[in-house]
Protein backbone atom coordinates (compact mmCIF):
# COMPACT_ATOMS: atom_id res chain seq x y z
CA UNK A 1 0.00 0.00 0.00
CA UNK A 2 1.35 3.54 -0.83
CA UNK A 3 0.89 6.08 2.13
CA UNK A 4 -0.15 8.78 0.25
CA UNK A 5 0.33 11.88 1.87
CA UNK A 6 -0.09 14.25 -0.96
CA UNK A 7 -3.72 13.61 -1.04
CA UNK A 8 -3.71 13.13 2.61
CA UNK A 9 -2.44 16.93 3.43
CA UNK A 10 -5.00 17.82 0.65
CA UNK A 11 -7.81 16.79 2.62
CA UNK A 12 -6.71 18.24 5.72
CA UNK A 13 -6.03 21.68 4.44
CA UNK A 14 -9.59 21.48 3.30
CA UNK A 15 -10.71 20.56 6.63
CA UNK A 16 -8.57 23.57 8.41
CA UNK A 17 -10.06 25.81 5.77
CA UNK A 18 -13.19 25.20 7.48
CA UNK A 19 -12.22 25.20 10.85
CA UNK A 20 -10.56 29.00 10.29
CA UNK A 21 -14.21 30.01 8.91
CA UNK A 22 -15.92 28.60 11.53
CA UNK A 23 -13.81 29.74 13.97
CA UNK A 24 -13.93 33.15 12.99
CA UNK A 25 -9.88 33.14 13.04
CA UNK A 26 -7.02 34.95 10.94
CA UNK A 27 -4.08 33.77 12.18
CA UNK A 28 -1.07 35.02 10.34
CA UNK A 29 2.65 33.31 9.84
CA UNK A 30 5.80 34.98 9.37
CA UNK A 31 8.61 32.90 7.66
CA UNK A 32 12.40 34.09 7.89
CA UNK A 33 14.59 32.65 5.01
CA UNK A 34 18.29 33.52 5.15
CA UNK A 35 19.91 33.18 1.58
CA UNK A 36 20.00 32.12 -1.44
CA UNK A 37 19.13 28.40 -0.87
CA UNK A 38 17.11 26.97 -4.11
CA UNK A 39 15.39 24.49 -2.23
CA UNK A 40 15.01 26.66 0.98
CA UNK A 41 13.29 28.73 -1.63
CA UNK A 42 11.02 26.26 -2.95
CA UNK A 43 9.55 25.55 0.47
CA UNK A 44 9.08 28.95 1.77
CA UNK A 45 7.14 29.11 -1.38
CA UNK A 46 5.18 26.26 -0.66
CA UNK A 47 4.27 27.08 2.54
CA UNK A 48 3.11 30.62 1.51
CA UNK A 49 0.87 29.03 -1.06
CA UNK A 50 -0.70 26.88 1.53
CA UNK A 51 -1.75 29.66 3.59
CA UNK A 52 -3.03 31.17 0.93
CA UNK A 53 -4.95 28.15 0.11
CA UNK A 54 -6.02 27.50 4.26
CA UNK A 55 -7.05 31.40 4.91
CA UNK A 56 -3.95 32.07 6.87
CA UNK A 57 -2.45 35.87 6.53
CA UNK A 58 0.91 35.42 5.89
CA UNK A 59 4.68 37.67 5.51
CA UNK A 60 7.81 36.35 4.49
CA UNK A 61 11.14 38.18 5.64
CA UNK A 62 13.77 37.56 3.32
CA UNK A 63 17.45 38.44 4.43
CA UNK A 64 20.60 37.97 2.91
CA UNK A 65 23.66 35.18 3.19
CA UNK A 66 25.71 37.47 4.99
CA UNK A 67 23.29 38.12 7.97
CA UNK A 68 24.40 38.05 11.30
CA UNK A 69 22.82 36.28 14.39
CA UNK A 70 22.32 39.81 15.78
CA UNK A 71 20.39 41.20 12.82
CA UNK A 72 18.29 37.57 13.23
CA UNK A 73 17.81 38.01 16.96
CA UNK A 74 16.26 41.72 16.02
CA UNK A 75 14.23 40.99 13.68
CA UNK A 76 12.90 37.51 15.97
CA UNK A 77 12.45 40.16 18.43
CA UNK A 78 10.33 42.22 16.41
CA UNK A 79 8.01 39.45 14.88
CA UNK A 80 7.66 38.53 19.14
CA UNK A 81 6.60 41.44 19.63
CA UNK A 82 4.25 42.08 16.95
CA UNK A 83 0.62 40.99 18.57
CA UNK A 84 -0.67 40.54 14.71
CA UNK A 85 1.74 37.35 14.17
CA UNK A 86 0.46 34.18 15.46
CA UNK A 87 3.80 31.96 14.13
CA UNK A 88 7.00 32.73 13.36
CA UNK A 89 8.79 29.92 11.00
CA UNK A 90 12.51 30.36 10.62
CA UNK A 91 13.63 28.44 7.33
CA UNK A 92 16.12 25.82 7.90
CA UNK A 93 18.84 25.14 7.47
CA UNK A 94 20.22 28.67 8.15
CA UNK A 95 24.00 29.71 6.76
CA UNK A 96 26.92 28.48 9.15
CA UNK A 97 27.81 31.69 10.22
CA UNK A 98 24.44 32.02 12.11
CA UNK A 99 23.94 30.48 15.26
CA UNK A 100 21.09 28.22 14.78
CA UNK A 101 20.05 27.53 18.22
CA UNK A 102 20.32 30.97 19.58
CA UNK A 103 18.09 32.00 16.73
CA UNK A 104 15.65 29.26 17.48
CA UNK A 105 15.59 29.92 21.50
CA UNK A 106 14.38 33.34 20.74
CA UNK A 107 11.54 32.55 19.34
CA UNK A 108 8.46 33.01 21.87
CA UNK A 109 7.39 29.42 22.96
CA UNK A 110 3.97 30.39 22.17
CA UNK A 111 4.93 31.57 18.30
CA UNK A 112 6.79 28.62 17.82
CA UNK A 113 5.06 26.61 14.84
CA UNK A 114 8.21 24.96 14.43
CA UNK A 115 8.33 23.39 17.65
CA UNK A 116 12.17 23.61 17.66
CA UNK A 117 12.15 25.72 20.63
CA UNK A 118 13.81 24.03 23.89
CA UNK A 119 10.74 24.74 25.84
CA UNK A 120 8.46 22.80 23.66
CA UNK A 121 11.02 20.14 22.93
CA UNK A 122 11.39 19.57 26.83
CA UNK A 123 7.31 19.07 25.90
CA UNK A 124 7.85 16.67 23.42
CA UNK A 125 10.40 14.97 26.37
CA UNK A 126 7.98 15.19 28.78
CA UNK A 127 4.55 14.67 26.62
CA UNK A 128 3.32 18.10 27.56
CA UNK A 129 0.78 19.28 25.26
CA UNK A 130 2.65 21.64 22.84
CA UNK A 131 2.88 22.55 19.13
CA UNK A 132 5.21 19.28 17.42
CA UNK A 133 7.97 19.27 14.83
CA UNK A 134 6.35 19.44 11.37
CA UNK A 135 7.56 16.48 9.84
CA UNK A 136 7.57 14.10 12.89
CA UNK A 137 4.21 15.26 13.34
CA UNK A 138 2.70 14.78 9.73
CA UNK A 139 4.57 11.28 9.75
CA UNK A 140 2.77 10.62 12.87
CA UNK A 141 -0.87 11.75 11.39
CA UNK A 142 0.02 9.43 8.14
CA UNK A 143 0.18 6.08 10.37
CA UNK A 144 -2.51 7.11 12.17
CA UNK A 145 -5.06 8.13 8.95
CA UNK A 146 -4.03 4.71 7.89
CA UNK A 147 -4.55 3.01 10.79
CA UNK A 148 -0.99 1.07 11.08
CA UNK A 149 -0.70 -0.47 14.30
CA UNK A 150 2.10 1.44 16.67
CA UNK A 151 1.46 0.30 20.51
CA UNK A 152 3.95 -2.08 21.23
CA UNK A 153 5.41 -2.51 17.64
CA UNK A 154 8.83 -1.94 16.86
CA UNK A 155 10.18 1.38 15.56
CA UNK A 156 13.38 1.65 14.17
CA UNK A 157 14.51 5.46 12.97
CA UNK A 158 17.49 5.89 10.76
CA UNK A 159 18.78 9.23 11.72
CA UNK A 160 19.19 11.54 14.65
CA UNK A 161 18.76 14.44 13.46
CA UNK A 162 16.97 17.18 16.34
CA UNK A 163 14.25 18.15 13.73
CA UNK A 164 13.29 14.75 12.56
CA UNK A 165 15.29 11.75 14.13
CA UNK A 166 14.56 12.49 17.40
CA UNK A 167 11.39 13.80 17.73
CA UNK A 168 10.27 11.28 15.81
CA UNK A 169 11.42 8.77 17.81
CA UNK A 170 9.84 10.31 20.86
CA UNK A 171 6.26 10.94 19.39
CA UNK A 172 6.44 6.67 18.45
CA UNK A 173 7.20 5.69 21.85
CA UNK A 174 4.38 8.27 23.36
CA UNK A 175 2.74 6.18 21.28
CA UNK A 176 4.00 2.83 22.97
CA UNK A 177 6.11 1.71 20.31
CA UNK A 178 9.43 0.22 20.86
CA UNK A 179 11.47 2.12 19.43
CA UNK A 180 15.62 2.49 18.62
CA UNK A 181 17.86 5.48 17.33
CA UNK A 182 20.40 4.34 14.63
CA UNK A 183 23.03 6.71 13.43
CA UNK A 184 26.25 7.22 11.32
CA UNK A 185 28.11 5.19 13.90
CA UNK A 186 25.43 2.33 14.46
CA UNK A 187 27.15 -1.35 13.97
CA UNK A 188 25.47 -3.69 11.88
CA UNK A 189 22.68 -1.71 10.05
CA UNK A 190 20.72 -4.22 8.34
CA UNK A 191 20.17 -6.18 11.47
CA UNK A 192 18.41 -3.35 13.20
CA UNK A 193 16.51 -2.59 10.74
CA UNK A 194 15.16 -5.85 9.62
CA UNK A 195 13.55 -6.03 12.87
CA UNK A 196 11.31 -2.95 12.37
CA UNK A 197 7.50 -3.25 12.24
CA UNK A 198 7.80 0.70 11.67
CA UNK A 199 11.05 1.82 9.68
CA UNK A 200 11.96 5.45 9.61
CA UNK A 201 14.22 6.96 7.23
CA UNK A 202 15.92 10.43 7.99
CA UNK A 203 19.50 9.88 7.13
CA UNK A 204 19.62 12.11 4.13
CA UNK A 205 21.51 9.30 1.94
CA UNK A 206 19.71 8.26 -1.42
CA UNK A 207 18.91 4.57 -1.94
CA UNK A 208 20.12 4.06 1.94
CA UNK A 209 17.32 1.34 2.75
CA UNK A 210 17.63 -1.61 0.32
CA UNK A 211 15.03 -4.75 -0.19
CA UNK A 212 17.37 -6.80 1.90
CA UNK A 213 17.48 -4.42 5.09
CA UNK A 214 13.76 -4.83 5.40
CA UNK A 215 11.39 -7.44 6.42
CA UNK A 216 8.48 -8.25 4.97
CA UNK A 217 5.41 -6.22 5.85
CA UNK A 218 6.78 -3.61 7.18
CA UNK A 219 5.45 0.10 7.09
CA UNK A 220 8.31 2.44 5.55
CA UNK A 221 8.58 6.15 5.99
CA UNK A 222 11.02 8.11 3.75
CA UNK A 223 11.77 11.42 5.05
CA UNK A 224 14.57 11.73 2.16
CA UNK A 225 14.77 14.35 0.19
CA UNK A 226 17.85 13.96 -2.20
CA UNK A 227 18.69 15.40 -5.16
CA UNK A 228 20.36 12.65 -7.24
CA UNK A 229 21.26 13.70 -10.91
CA UNK A 230 18.55 16.77 -10.36
CA UNK A 231 15.58 14.14 -9.51
CA UNK A 232 14.40 14.00 -5.67
CA UNK A 233 14.73 10.83 -4.43
CA UNK A 234 14.26 9.64 -1.24
CA UNK A 235 16.57 7.44 1.49
CA UNK A 236 14.77 4.05 0.27
CA UNK A 237 15.54 2.37 -2.85
CA UNK A 238 11.65 2.42 -3.46
CA UNK A 239 11.39 0.18 -6.67
CA UNK A 240 13.11 -2.78 -4.66
CA UNK A 241 11.58 -1.68 -1.13
CA UNK A 242 8.07 -1.22 -2.11
CA UNK A 243 6.62 -5.04 -3.13
CA UNK A 244 7.87 -6.32 0.06
CA UNK A 245 6.23 -3.04 2.36
CA UNK A 246 3.07 -3.73 3.36
CA UNK A 247 2.64 0.50 3.24
CA UNK A 248 5.14 2.89 2.15
CA UNK A 249 5.71 5.78 1.47
CA UNK A 250 6.70 7.74 -1.63
CA UNK A 251 9.40 10.63 -2.58
CA UNK A 252 7.55 13.02 -3.81
CA UNK A 253 4.08 12.79 -2.10
CA UNK A 254 4.57 11.79 1.01
CA UNK A 255 5.79 13.14 4.11
CA UNK A 256 6.93 15.88 2.09
CA UNK A 257 3.26 17.54 2.11
CA UNK A 258 2.47 16.48 5.42
CA UNK A 259 4.78 18.40 6.97
CA UNK A 260 3.52 21.53 5.04
CA UNK A 261 -0.30 20.39 6.13
CA UNK A 262 1.51 20.40 9.89
CA UNK A 263 2.92 23.50 9.70
CA UNK A 264 -0.89 25.19 8.57
CA UNK A 265 -2.22 23.20 12.07
CA UNK A 266 0.29 24.53 14.38
CA UNK A 267 -0.34 28.25 13.03
CA UNK A 268 -3.84 27.69 13.37
CA UNK A 269 -3.72 25.92 17.10
CA UNK A 270 -1.06 28.99 17.60
CA UNK A 271 -3.69 31.44 16.41
CA UNK A 272 -6.14 29.71 18.86
CA UNK A 273 -3.71 28.98 21.95
CA UNK A 274 -1.75 32.40 21.88
CA UNK A 275 -2.38 33.27 25.44
CA UNK A 276 -4.22 30.07 26.11
CA UNK A 277 -3.15 26.80 27.58
CA UNK A 278 0.64 26.43 26.42
CA UNK A 279 1.59 29.38 27.86
N1 LIG B 1 12.02 25.54 9.70
C1 LIG B 1 12.01 24.38 9.04
N2 LIG B 1 12.94 24.14 8.12
C2 LIG B 1 12.92 22.95 7.45
C3 LIG B 1 11.90 22.00 7.68
C4 LIG B 1 10.95 22.28 8.68
O1 LIG B 1 10.04 21.46 9.00
N3 LIG B 1 11.03 23.49 9.32
N4 LIG B 1 11.81 20.85 6.90
C5 LIG B 1 12.65 20.69 5.72
C6 LIG B 1 12.11 21.20 4.42
N5 LIG B 1 10.66 21.36 4.30
C7 LIG B 1 10.06 22.35 4.96
O2 LIG B 1 10.62 23.33 5.34
C8 LIG B 1 9.93 20.64 3.29
C9 LIG B 1 10.51 19.66 2.52
C10 LIG B 1 9.78 19.03 1.49
C11 LIG B 1 8.47 19.37 1.25
C12 LIG B 1 7.66 18.79 0.15
O3 LIG B 1 6.46 18.87 0.15
N6 LIG B 1 8.32 18.20 -0.85
C13 LIG B 1 7.62 17.65 -2.00
C14 LIG B 1 8.50 17.72 -3.22
C15 LIG B 1 8.86 19.09 -3.61
C16 LIG B 1 9.80 19.08 -4.82
O4 LIG B 1 9.30 19.04 -5.93
O5 LIG B 1 11.03 19.09 -4.63
C17 LIG B 1 7.24 16.19 -1.75
O6 LIG B 1 7.97 15.52 -0.98
O7 LIG B 1 6.27 15.73 -2.34
C18 LIG B 1 7.88 20.33 2.06
C19 LIG B 1 8.61 20.95 3.06
C20 LIG B 1 14.00 21.39 5.93
N7 LIG B 1 13.85 22.69 6.50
Amino acid sequence: MILDGKGLAARRLELLKEDIIEGGLTPTLATVLVGDDPASHMYVRMKHRACEQVGISSVNISLPEDTTTNTMLDRIHQLNEDSDIDGILVQLPLPASIDTQAVLSAIRPEKDVDGFHPLNMGRLVTGLEGPRPCTPKGIMTLLQEYHIPIAGKRAVVVGRSVDVGRPIALLLLHAHATVTICHSKTEDLPSITKQADILVSAAGKAGIITRDMVKPGVTVIDVGTNQVNGKLCGDVAFSEVEPVAGAITPVPGGVGPMTIASLMENTVNSARNRCGPFM
